[in-house]
């Protein structure tokens, strides 16, 4: 096994500083969106969430299927990349599983935040809150219509060279919708003010859903950085 990881192609464009949400074209190659499509058969199942008392619930607010994949040595690289990016000083155990998200005609996920407001979710086990997210488009069919990342709260672009990226025709109340592209992803900060470990609060601003699809299919993948270190039980079991 000398499997090296592919040098980093992707791109990276800020999007908005305040809060921090950078819009990052081809963080995935292509071999890697198919090496995920293959890692995440059959491993699907109901998508679920936390709820107020930190159980996971079926909703009918997130009708998708999720994976939680292994660490492979593609998948390895993947985490690594996104560790990079956010500097050099975050431990890999500070990772959650990646996640494969799934979404079929009509599926979708309502507004949410990634962060947890319910502290059962972000004791010291699960390495505190989420402090950053990633959500990439592993791949959309060509024929997607639907399943844009929304965040109502955020300021649409001036930028005309933005309507690559994101959906130009929504109004001014609908915020910033981010097309689903493959290989693309989105990051963003959650957690706002504080310093390491101590203070630090869930930006409201970071709301955001995964709307509709209307035809087609998309699969996603969320990758989650903890505020701290995850308890071994609660990481990708590396093989
Ligand atoms: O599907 C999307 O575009 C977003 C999904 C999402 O926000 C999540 O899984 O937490
Ligand atoms: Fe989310």
């Amino acid at each position: 096994k000398n499997y090296t990881c592919p040098y980093h192609l992707y791109s990276v464009q800020i999007f908005s500083e305040d809060p921090l949400v950078i819009y990052i074209p081809g963080f995935l190659t292509e071999s890697e969106a198919r090496h995920l499509e293959s890692a995440s058969v059959g491993r699907f199942t109901s998508s679920k969430i936390a709820d107020q008392s930190g159980q996971q619930q079926l909703a009918s607010t997130r009708t998708s299927k999720s994976a939680s994949l292994h660490s492979d040595e593609v998948v390895r690289c993947i985490e690594e990349r996104a560790l990079q990016f956010q500097g050099y000083d975050i431990p890999r155990t500070h990772l959650e599983p990646l996640q494969a998200v799934q979404y079929t005609l009509g599926e979708k996920y309502a507004p949410h935040t990634d962060w947890f407001t319910s502290s059962l979710q972000t004791t010291s086990e699960f390495g505190g809150n989420r402090l950053s997210s990633f959500f990439v488009y592993i791949s959309t069919s060509d024929d997607i219509v639907g399943g844009g990342t929304q965040f109502p709260l955020l300021d649409a672009p001036n930028d005309e060279r933005w309507c690559e990226f994101v959906n130009c025709d929504a109004g001014w109340e609908d915020g910033v919708t981010f097309r689903p592209i493959s290989r693309n992803a989105v990051y963003w900060r959650n957690l706002r003010g504080g310093k390491a470990g101590k203070g630090r609060m869930g930006d409201r601003r970071t709301l955001h859903s995964g709307q509709p699809v209307q035809r087609g299919t998309k699969l996603g993948m969320n990758i989650w950085t903890r505020e701290a270190e995850l308890d071994g039980v609660y990481r990708s079991e590396i093989i």
